[in-house]
């Protein structure tokens, strides 16, 4: 598969040494069904498709379903009805030729045929409305389900190469499945117009029934052999969509406007752009051609059938096999049946195709990526105490732990720091005492119970978390601290938890306090600072009443007056929860009864403030160097 999916070296910009961006592909199984793609497999799909289409159907809405079904049903009756009527009505017609008179014998094989060609326009316009009210409920309903899957999927999932690829492929197929319900509906009726004109062909003269099987059949092989040259260069333009759907973020999200726009880097990522697109455009090119090709020899071979079939005709009507009148009906039926073929290849195809990307979305929600939650049911109460026990942890595909043999506790009512130098482990300390993740080697227990045995939403509910980078939801300030759950005493409660955080004094200058939408300004909300967000969203853990806060640099944005505010508040809080806090400001964790250290993943020291600060060690050494600029620049015992 690497040789399908490597990007050729060709592009615009010059490449540079170091390493490339790499996607994981996860299209192992894709590349495999692409493979498989051929007639048989799928004229055996097919059906499976259109079943699974009408299921989805049914699940959204029952009743469309139902009466679009019936107008498919009614309608295929109506054209067969209608071709057999072809028959009288023509050779009462070419009777008249010698006789007028005949003609008022022609008058009910005509009004049969006017009626049924009324009556199947009404149902085609029928079918036509109900396709458009299912297909976006359809599409809706997918949606939902994928995300339903998406939330139900461990966290360490967004660390697995695979999972964000499961998950764009689920959402390509959440994407097209709208348009499953018109493919499905659309071949299930050029199969009717096949089966009443073939039919009226078995009924008139059997012979032309291999024939008509055979502009088919080569019609079809070209498509399907189109079908998997489309998806193979699908397949090869992987990386480059995906970096172009990165590039595309990251050029036009405000996160990144500011430096895109002072360190004059738009040139070279838009360089970068056309690279991408020009691969793609230069795959999609060469599959278009072969396609091409392939289309131009099926449309050839089917076209020499066709002649065949009506030579075929001719020659029964010259050797007097079959009347004129019979002749007539059978050009109406071989045309109908040609209509419904080309029905059935095209929209069999599209079908397929959806029914790929539908396979993708089914095998994510089936196994949310193959990362759904499944742990233990037990439900816990209040933490009181929460503890690694030689805990080693290892991110997916990492080459090596992040933490080693861990050993650490919080009880409920202690306030415990944890600090260390960057990358030393302390916020996946943080994902594996909150649940978030789970220990590769030893235990993590709420109270005894290992996190694996616990049920995780029960779990959740009882621990409140301020990651370092918190989410800004485009919210009300309420809802932005309540999270949808509010607590018995409501707004009381969310002004308690905004004085405890310094919320407060962000909430009394919005426009309607509690009431204001805090999003872009675009969306009509008001933007706040990164440290009054960080007010915001310590006010939401606090507000949370959970037994555990966690709490990961909770103050890194905050003025000196509101930091203050936290880490005096901190005892308060602590009464009846297990605290514990990472900070790089050492003066803060002289509020905890217990410091942390951590080196390199491992827990190498701890104690009170006062004894870590007395004898020699990295917490003495951190806290000199902090401690050092304050003395170089003469501010000791300032007030
Ligand atoms: N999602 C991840 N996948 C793989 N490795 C990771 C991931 N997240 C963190 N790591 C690695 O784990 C190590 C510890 O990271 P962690 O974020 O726990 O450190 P930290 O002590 O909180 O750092 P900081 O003080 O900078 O916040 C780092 O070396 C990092 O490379």
């Amino acid at each position: 598969m690497a040789d399908e999916t490597a990007v050729t070296d060709t592009d615009a910009t010059p490449r540079q040494h170091g390493e490339e961006l790499t996607f994981n592909f996860s299209g192992g199984d894709s590349a495999e069904l692409a493979r498989h793609l051929t007639g048989r497999s799928l004229a055996a799909r097919l059906p499976a498709l259109v079943r699974r289409s009408f299921a989805l159907a049914w699940a959204v809405d029952r009743r469309s379903t139902i009466t679009l079904l019936a107008c498919q049903v009614i309608s295929g009756l109506l054209e067969a009805l209608g071709l057999f009527a072809t028959t009288a009505a023509l050779s009462a017609l070419i009777q008249s030729a010698h006789d007028p008179a005949n003609l008022v014998a022609a008058l009910p094989s005509v009004a049969v045929l006017a009626g049924a060609a009324g009556v199947r326009a009404v149902l085609g316009i029928a079918i036509q409305g109900l396709s458009n009210r299912l297909g976006p409920r359809i599409s809706r309903e997918a949606e939902y389900r994928m995300l339903h899957a998406a939330t139900g999927a461990e966290m360490a999932a967004y660390d697995h190469p695979g999972f964000n690829d499961r998950y764009d492929k689920a959402d390509r197929g959440v994407e097209v499945s709208r348009d499953m319900i018109g493919q499905s509906q659309n071949l299930v009726s050029s199969a009717a117009t096949l089966a009443a004109a073939a039919v009226v062909v078995a009924a008139l003269a059997p012979i032309l029934l291999p024939l008509l099987v055979l502009t088919a059949v080569p019609q079809a092989l070209a498509s399907v052999a189109g079908e998997r040259v489309t998806y193979l260069a699908t397949l090869r333009t992987f990386h480059d969509r995906r970096m172009l759907s990165m590039l595309r973020w990251h050029l036009s999200h405000k996160e990144q406007a500011d430096q895109i726009r002072t360190d004059t880097l738009a040139p070279y990522l838009l360089d970068k752009y056309r690279a991408s697109g020009a691969r793609v455009d230069r795959t999609v090119d060469e599959a278009a051609w072969q396609r091409a090709k392939i289309s131009l020899l099926g449309s050839a071979v089917s076209g020499l059938a066709a002649a065949l079939m009506w030579a075929g005709v001719m020659v029964l009507l010259g050797t007097g096999t079959i009347g004129a009148a019979v002749a007539g009906t059978l050009v109406f039926a071989l045309r109908s049946a040609a209509g419904g073929l080309h029905g059935i290849v095209g929209y069999g195809t599209d079908l397929m195709r959806t029914g790929r990307y539908l396979d993708d979305w089914e095998e994510f929600i089936a196994e949310a990526g193959g990362q759904r939650l499944d742990r233990g049911s037990i439900v816990p109460g209040r933490p009181r105490h929460v503890a690694l026990h030689q805990v080693t942890y290892r991110y997916p595909e990492a080459e090596s732990d992040t933490l080693h043999e861990v050993d650490f506790e919080v009880r409920q009512g202690e306030i415990v720091a944890v600090v260390g130098e960057n990358g030393s482990g302390k916020t996946t300390l943080m994902k594996l005492l909150s649940g978030l993740n789970l220990p590769t080697t030893g235990v993590v227990t709420w109270d005894g119970v290992s996190t694996r045995d616990l049920d995780p939403h029960a779990l959740w509910r009882e621990c409140a978390v301020v990651p370092q980078e918190f989410a800004r939801w485009p919210m009300t300030a309420r809802e932005n601290i309540t999270l949808g759950q509010p607590r018995p005493e409501a707004d009381d409660a969310v002004r308690r938890a905004a004085a405890t955080s310094g919320a407060d004094a962000v909430i009394t200058v919005l426009r309607s306090g509690l009431n204001t939408l805090l999003a872009r300004e675009w969306w009509g909300g008001v933007a706040l600072s990164s440290g009054q967000w960080q007010r915001i969203a310590g006010a939401r853990a606090i507000h949370r009443d959970a037994g555990l806060l966690v709490m990961d640099e909770p103050t890194s944005d905050l003025d000196a007056r509101a930091e203050h505010r936290i880490f005096t508040g901190l005892r308060e809080l602590a009464k009846d929860r297990a605290v514990v806090l990472v900070t790089h400001n050492l003066s803060n964790t002289a509020v905890a009864d217990r410091i942390v250290v951590m080196e390199a993943g491992r827990v190498i020291d701890q104690g009170t403030f006062t004894e870590l600060t007395a004898r020699p060690g990295l917490f003495r050494d951190l806290w000199l160097l902090q401690h050092d600029r304050i003395s170089s620049a003469g501010l000791e015992g300032a007030p």
